[in-house]
């Protein structure tokens, strides 16, 4: 076996696992899984598989997961460019699964970062509610805006706090919560072995008490009825069974929700209701996931915010846009023009870097659409655009930056123009005479 694994984790695993020890050593003689989630906000998974360019197998515990070759390159493709899919490892979609979410509910996130299960729980909602996705790290935070703007999410606000500060400020809040804590990482010495080394640096004693602590505080976020799911993806005892025996002592309006268990699913230890994915068992990496519901009746708490009047360059720039605004509110911060459906109660001083739709800026009086705005609308909501077919070659041109000519296309338009790929959006250009200049953003470009 090329992966050498510590002494001290072996001897761990084989008391753990007894005698599926030797398949579990096995299995990392065999190649990873790779995993494509279709983006259910932007296309349903039937019209996906009518139009994938990629052989694509079920995975057997999410609606819209599929397993793909890994010498497939989903991630340059023009369909990912458009938000079409999430390339996700196939056990990490099930927290986000098992977690029931109806339209219109108020759902957190919160560990977020880089957003492989704020973007399903946003698919769930279908840009109806609101969530709140949060990671203490601002940096990671960058990632997980890029990915829930990709995924054409108008309706998710990003934070970056620790959530022992954030649950402060929003008590029973929430009608949802994931929680994908920070962990050691066992589940996923296969695909990712550098992580070995940092199991080493670490402790047992390192990560258990902040996963309790996130635990209990997210329980305090959650409104009476509400749901919650912690999920790891790690093996140790410590830091999944104990973390929920924690949570349930110190709540005593909590208890465990049993996930409904498929082929090759293994339950907690000495905890039925719980899930453990093991990679000898599934096509997957390692996991565990509890469900947790609150006792109680959810009351629905509704903020309003005053609509405020918009600048006249981004009023005519809506001309063009049949995108239904009417039932959301517009803000302005620092020239930005953002619109979000549904609104949180009014907070000072945190470190809120995205709170819905950040329609674009206004320059010199002159009103710039944003990348966001172009994945978050559907081709038939915008006057102007140039659909190309995914062979085309200008869409890579398109997507690396450059001017394209799209005289051979009935155009006589000029301004703005959205321009998609078989009819999905991936940015704005401004078109004269059949040139469009690209105003594809720079950080997003093709590579
Ligand atoms: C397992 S990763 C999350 C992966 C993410 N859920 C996904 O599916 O893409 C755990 C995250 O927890 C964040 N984190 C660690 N401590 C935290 C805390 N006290 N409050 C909020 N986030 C925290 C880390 O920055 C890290 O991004």
């Amino acid at each position: 076996m090329s992966i050498q694994l510590p002494k001290n984790y072996i001897q761990q695993m084989k008391e753990l696992l007894k005698d599926e020890f030797e398949a579990y050593m096995q299995s990392f003689e065999q190649e990873r899984y790779y995993g494509l989630r279709i983006n259910t906000n932007k296309i349903s998974v039937e019209d996906f598989l009518k139009i994938s360019p990629f052989q694509l197998k079920p995975i057997p515990w999410a609606d819209n997961g599929f397993y793909y070759q890994g010498n497939q390159k989903p991630a340059k493709h023009p369909y990912y460019y458009a938000g079409l899919y999430y390339l996700q490892e196939p056990s990490a979609m099930l927290p986000a699964q098992v977690l029931p979410i109806e339209e219109g509910e108020y759902v957190l996130d919160t560990c977020a970062a880089p957003g492989g299960k704020s973007t399903e729980l946003a698919a769930k909602l279908q840009n109806t509610g609101l969530l709140l996705s949060n990671d203490i790290s601002t940096s990671r935070c960058q990632g997980l805006i890029k990915n829930i703007e990709l995924s054409g999410s108008y309706n998710t606000w990003v934070c970056s706090e620790d959530l022992v500060d954030l649950s402060k400020r929003f008590k029973e809040t929430f009608d949802k919560i994931l929680v994908d804590a920070p962990c050691s990482g066992e589940g996923m010495f296969r695909k990712e072995p550098h992580l070995i080394s940092s199991w080493q640096e670490r402790d047992d004693t390192y990560y258990p008490p902040i996963q309790k602590d996130i635990l209990s505080c997210a329980v305090d976020m959650l409104k009476p009825g509400g749901k919650i799911v912690y999920s790891t993806c790690t093996f140790s005892i410590k830091e999944n069974e104990e973390v929920i025996q924690d949570v349930l002592q110190r709540h005593s309006d909590l208890h465990l929700v049993p996930i409904s268990k498929m082929p090759g699913f293994a339950s907690g230890v000495g905890m039925e209701e719980c899930v453990r994915l093991y990679p000898h068992k599934i096509k997957g990496e390692g996991h565990f996931v509890a469900l947790l519901q609150k006792e109680g009746d959810a009351t629905k708490k509704i903020c309003k915010k005053e609509n405020i009047s918009l600048p006249e360059s981004f009023k005519e720039f809506l001309q063009m846009c049949s995108f239904d605004f009417s039932k959301g509110c517009f803000s302005i911060k620092n020239d930005k023009i953002i619109w979000s459906p549904q609104q949180l109660s009014e907070q000072k001083r945190w470190r809120l870097l995205r709170s819905g739709l950040i329609c674009g800026g206004i320059k010199k009086n002159h009103f710039e659409p944003s990348q966001a705005f172009a994945l978050a609308l559907k081709k038939e909501e915008f006057k102007n655009t140039a659909d190309l077919s995914v062979d085309d070659p200008r869409v890579i041109k398109y997507l690396k930056g450059e001017t394209i000519d799209i005289k051979d296309q009935d155009t006589t338009s000029k301004g703005w123009i959205l321009v998609c790929v078989d009819g999905y959006p991936l940015g704005f250009g401004k078109i004269d005479k059949g040139i469009i200049k690209n105003k594809y953003a720079k950080g997003w470009r093709w590579q």
